[in-house]
């Protein structure tokens, strides 16, 4: 599991390790840690620190501080190491010396021939868009010459991933202590480019962000064994298709039937182009352990869903299916529910713009989970999974050729699938997700919605191999 950690919750961490600790030496341990990234990055670029040109922009804060001790640890490897301050007055004092002493210094412009830049603008002290005298050092990189970013790209909110304005876009980003939200979702994660965490000694509580990774997945997997039969294993009902959209039906059941569950139900007007594509459905109203209605479902069936949503199997409301939802309907349910808005459809739940769900994901995702008292995954590029007060998880899979007809249709089958296999409404999303888009990696781009289905088996398998 890889988790992330607000500014609140880093910043107590700090200071209660800064109390044990001789002044100063929390930052010499993030130094040393940015210089050794540099360095092998340096190594790998141009075969080795010694007569490197680099660059660092230096911000008024402890960020700026990294950066100045960084510099100076690689001058005194040979290194021509150049210090842009953001504001000459607000420098750090010790890490200015230090870059001096070890050969370094400091200039007003930004050079525009450099091997290396290191982003020491802002760090966890950044607030809102950058002011216009960090905005003018960001203007200035040099085109091409790789960026590390210290802690965070100078631009992106720590806390929700948000970039207001101008920001660095990093080839690297060295953070210290602990991941901060704003690297794993986006916008902020798709500026940070690799992240490398150091380890500063930091003892964190619980994190308020998570991503699963294989073992995790592994292990939520709902597996048969040996006493399985295909009703123990879960059946998921499909309620999907029109006469106007048949081929989501088809795509929810073909992400269904690679989802775990031992038999796949479909209800609903696009039987014939399901069974056609796939004699494996059972067709027509039973027994499920979980449904899944929306995909393609077209207008004025409000009352399947409402009826749906009155039993006692797990649901997964998607697509059309999110319309007029009943938020009290959904408060008084006690089997597990979940929501798989796109941004469109998560902005009409909360009505807002499409474009502040876009912007601030994690807030929005939240918002959703409070609002309808049921678990929610929002999709788009870094999907999101909350539950009530749990850490909200980020997908770290997919790739950006998902964004094609069908390929929602898919996931939500998937994910239904699992549910029908005993997983919490949490748990189903962010697997679902996380096998969603490593099957779309595997099959890379363009792609269509039914090679995701197709490849979701490999996507499984793989997950057992780190
Ligand atoms: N506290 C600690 O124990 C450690 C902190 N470290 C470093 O310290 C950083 C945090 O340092 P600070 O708290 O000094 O904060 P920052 O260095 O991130 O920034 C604070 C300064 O930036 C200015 N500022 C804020 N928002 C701005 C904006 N939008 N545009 C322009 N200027 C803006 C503020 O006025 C303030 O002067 C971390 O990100 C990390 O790099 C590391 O040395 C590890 C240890
Ligand atoms: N930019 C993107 N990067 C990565 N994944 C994306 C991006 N845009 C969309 N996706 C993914 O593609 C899928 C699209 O689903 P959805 O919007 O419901 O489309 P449809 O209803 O047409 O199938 C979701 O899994 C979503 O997370
Ligand atoms: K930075």
């Amino acid at each position: 599991m890889r988790t992330a950690y607000s500014v609140e919750t880093v910043r107590a961490a700090e200071r209660e390790l800064m109390a044990r600790l001789p002044e100063g030496a929390l930052m010499q341990r993030a130094a040393a840690g940015l210089a050794a990234a540099c360095a092998g990055r340096l190594r790998r670029t141009r075969g080795g620190v010694y007569g490197a040109r680099v660059v660092l922009l230096v911000g008024p804060g402890d960020n700026g501080g990294d950066a100045l001790y960084a510099g100076a640890r690689l001058a005194r490897r040979g290194a021509a190491v150049t210090a842009v301050p953001m504001d000459p007055e607000r420098t750090h004092p010790g890490g200015s010396a230090a870059l001096r002493a070890a050969g370094g210094h400091l200039a007003r412009a930004v050079p525009q021939r450099a091997d290396l830049v290191l982003d020491g603008l802002l760090g966890i002290g950044g607030r809102g868009g950058l002011r216009p005298a960090a905005a003018a050092l960001v203007e200035r990189i040099p085109p091409g010459v790789p960026v590390v970013a210290v802690d965070l790209p100078s631009g992106v909110d720590a806390d929700t991933g948000e970039v207001a304005g101008p920001a660095v876009t990093a080839d690297v980003t060295v953070t210290f202590g602990a991941y901060k939200p704003g690297l794993l979702i986006d916008p902020g994660a798709s500026r940070a480019g690799a992240v490398h965490l150091v380890d500063i000694g930091l003892e964190l509580p619980s994190p308020q962000v998570e991503a699963l990774q294989h073992a995790d997945v592994a292990g939520l997997l709902p597996e048969p064994t040996a006493t399985s039969d295909k009703y123990r294993r879960g059946v998921v009902g499909i309620v999907a298709g029109s006469a106007q959209y048949p081929g989501a039906a088809v795509l929810a059941v073909a992400g269904a039937l690679r989802g775990g569950a031992g038999a796949v139900r479909y209800v609903g007007p696009a039987a014939e182009a399901v069974l056609a594509r796939y004699p494996e459905t059972l067709i027509g109203p039973g027994r499920v352990q979980a449904w899944v209605v929306g995909p393609g479902l077209g207008e004025g069936r409000a009352g399947e869903v409402a009826e749906l949503l009155a039993g006692d199997a797990a649901v997964l409301v998607d697509a059309d299916g999110l319309r007029g939802l009943d938020a009290a309907a959904l408060r008084a349910r006690s089997a597990p529910t979940l929501l798989t808005p796109h941004a469109g459809e998560a902005a009409a739940l909360l009505g807002v713009s499409r474009e502040s769900v876009e912007a601030g994901r994690l807030d929005a995702v939240r918002m959703l989970t409070q609002r309808y008292g049921a678990a929610v995954l929002l999709k788009g590029s870094t999907t999101l999974v909350a539950s009530g007060g749990a850490a909200v998880r980020v997908n770290p899979t997919g790739t950006p050729w998902l964004a094609t007809a069908g390929s929602g249709d898919v996931l939500s089958g998937l994910t239904g699938s699992l549910l029908a296999g005993g997983l919490s409404g949490a748990d189903a999303g962010a697997v679902g997700a996380y096998l969603h888009g490593l099957a779309a990696r595997r099959v890379g781009g363009p792609l269509l919605a039914q090679q995701v289905a197709e490849a979701l088996p490999d996507a499984w398998q793989d997950t057992r191999h780190p």
